[in-house]
């Protein structure tokens, strides 16, 4: 790991689960509530009414969840699709709000600020009640179907290698000069955002990259933000049970290259949906990718266990970029932060530098077992062409003669129509065992019934174990040492979830089960050895 730049800060190294607001990870300024007016009313849509609390009343920390309020935040009475925070007022009184904001009077002696819309309004006040940090950082965006978690830290390497201390907000938690915290979402709601980049700030970060998923570019969690780049690492259908359409699935990814919004697009154009964006971007874009008209050119690569070597043409020329990464699914990731870097002036050998000290984000290709086992890896690829992606990268991992051993589930209660599409880039591998991915409440063998309409007709064993842990120490007890066996759909995620009640969750991490596999198998091995001896 690169040693840290110097203006990062290390706190005391700790992992929380930020719910927000003053969790001991920054200390939130107090704000007059005349000041919270003010910066209300700066957001168009409507008036702006406020009942109670004196100029001088003061808040701290702006909080959409009552059960994390704590004395003297702000609540914010967000309506969801399945509550209503005007309801949860009476819990956040009696928790200590000092404050409200609502979008119609409610019956409580506290203060309140009434305004057209709550949630357009979490990213301005969020800002101002987190002391404005992002006044004090350089932001770059990261959004695209796959590869944003992958991408983020490799800018932030590049960034980190051109000597500037620089956090990460994304899928795996926050970061920033050695401190971590773990969070709910991908891109958190914005007042968390905002607190996050106030901790950042406070480690001494100049820089910080948020990976900007389209639900939270849909729903506003990033409104108010202004970043020097926004990077976008390709497009496939995914998260249609929000979005509906795959148009209005892009256009939220497209949000992120408005002007106003951003100062300069990287578009990796390899696909139609990116040449798109880059074509009609009205900010500078740099397209990345294997195109005769790529500004930043794949001019070839490789890639096996030890890593990936890209080999790049831009305006400086030719360049041999090498990386801890396994798999060609990372080539355009690799491309998409070199350019990154160039973009915000880096000089090209700290960006190589850069590049070469990112390890493997968890759960993205992570590569376990081989001298003389089966290769396990373990991805987070839970599309189609991800997971087509995962297998090519299986196949380029396999010995002399080795097959590929898929184990394939399907989230439940997400994007069903993406399970025949699993299916489908499934009959590339040489065998399939479907099992379970955490069905959140639905029938699981339904979810496989979907996945299998995909595998029809495919020529490769299919074989259905519903327990995970035993599909996984299935499948590497099958392979040989010129095997690989791919676990798809979790990557990183050690919670497994069958109902609707998350409480239910238990503790399930793919790496686990597969490294106790093999090493299950390799003492086997050394028993036999004894037993022939
Ligand atoms: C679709 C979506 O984004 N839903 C988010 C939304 O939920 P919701 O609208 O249903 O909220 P709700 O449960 O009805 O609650 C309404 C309000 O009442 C509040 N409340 C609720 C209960 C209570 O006791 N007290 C209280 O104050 C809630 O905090 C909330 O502010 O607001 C909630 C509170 O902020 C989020 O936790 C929830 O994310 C859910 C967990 C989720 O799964 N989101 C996913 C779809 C998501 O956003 N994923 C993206 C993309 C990831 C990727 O790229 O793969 C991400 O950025 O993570």
């Amino acid at each position: 790991m690169a040693s840290l730049p110097d203006r990062c800060r290390p706190r005391s190294g700790r992992r929380a689960c930020w719910s927000g607001s003053t969790l001991g990870a920054v200390r939130l300024p107090w704000i007059p509530w005349s000041e919270v007016e003010r910066r209300a009313r700066t957001v168009p849509g409507g008036p702006v009414t406020r009942s109670g609390g004196a100029d001088e009343l003061t808040v701290r920390g702006l909080v959409t969840d009552s059960r994390r309020v704590v004395p003297g935040s702000l609540f914010a009475c967000v309506r969801g699709a399945t509550s209503d925070g005007h309801r949860h007022v009476p819990a956040a009184a009696a928790a200590g709000a000092a404050a409200l904001l609502v979008d119609r009077p409610v019956d409580s002696r506290l203060p309140q600020l009434c305004v057209p819309t709550v949630r357009a309004q979490l990213g301005p006040l969020g800002a101002l009640l987190a002391g404005d940090p992002a006044r004090a950082l350089r932001l770059v965006g990261v959004t695209g179907s796959n590869g944003k978690t992958t991408t983020s830290a490799l800018v932030r390497g590049v960034l980190e290698a051109g000597g500037d201390c620089t956090g990460v907000v994304g899928t795996l938690g926050a970061q920033v000069a050695g401190t971590s915290w773990g969070t709910a979402l991908t891109t958190p709601e914005a007042p968390e955002l905002h607190e996050l980049l106030a901790a950042m700030v406070e480690s001494g970060a100049q820089r910080a990259v948020v990976e900007a998923s389209s639900i939270a570019l849909d729903v506003g969690r990033m409104d108010g933000l202004a970043f020097q780049v926004s990077v976008f690492t390709g497009f496939e259908e995914d998260h249609l049970d929000h979005h509906g359409t795959l148009e209005q699935y892009w256009a939220s990814k497209a949000r992120l290259f408005e002007a106003g919004r951003t100062g300069a697009g990287v578009v990796v154009t390899d696909d139609l949906w990116g040449r798109r964006l880059a074509d009609q971007a009205v900010v500078p874009v740099t397209r990345v990718g294997s195109g005769a008209d790529a500004d930043v050119r794949v001019l070839g690569w490789r890639t096996g266990a030890a890593g990936t070597e890209v080999l790049l043409a831009d305006d400086t020329g030719g360049h041999r970029v090498s990386s801890p990464l396994v798999g060609r699914v990372h080539v355009t990731n690799l491309a998409a932060a070199w350019a990154t870097g160039r973009v915000l002036g880096v000089p090209p050998d700290r960006i190589a530098a850069g590049l070469a000290a990112v390890a493997p984000p968890l759960g993205r290709n992570t590569v376990l077992g081989g001298r003389g086992r089966p290769v396990v890896v373990v991805d987070y690829a839970h599309t189609p062409g991800a997971l087509a992606a995962a297998v090519d990268t299986a196949r380029d991992l396999t010995g002399s003669g080795g097959r590929v051993h898929l184990v394939l589930g399907a989230r439940g209660r997400r994007d069903r129509h993406k399970r025949q599409g699993l299916g489908e880039s499934a009959r590339a591998a040489d065998r399939v065992w479907l099992t379970n991915e955490g069905s959140h409440g639905e029938d699981p063998a339904a979810i496989r019934a979907e996945l299998r309409v995909g595998l029809l007709g495919s020529t490769a064993p299919v074989r259905t174990v519903p327990d995970r842990r035993q599909a996984i120490t299935a499948a590497v007890g099958a392979a040989g040492p010129a095997d690989v066996v791919l676990v798809v759909g979790r990557g990183h995620e050690t919670r497994l979830l069958d109902t609707t009640d998350p409480r239910d969750a238990v503790h399930l991490d793919d790496a686990e089960v597969a490294a106790t596999a093999l090493a299950t198998l390799h003492a086997d091995d050394e028993d036999l050895h004894g037993r022939a001896c």
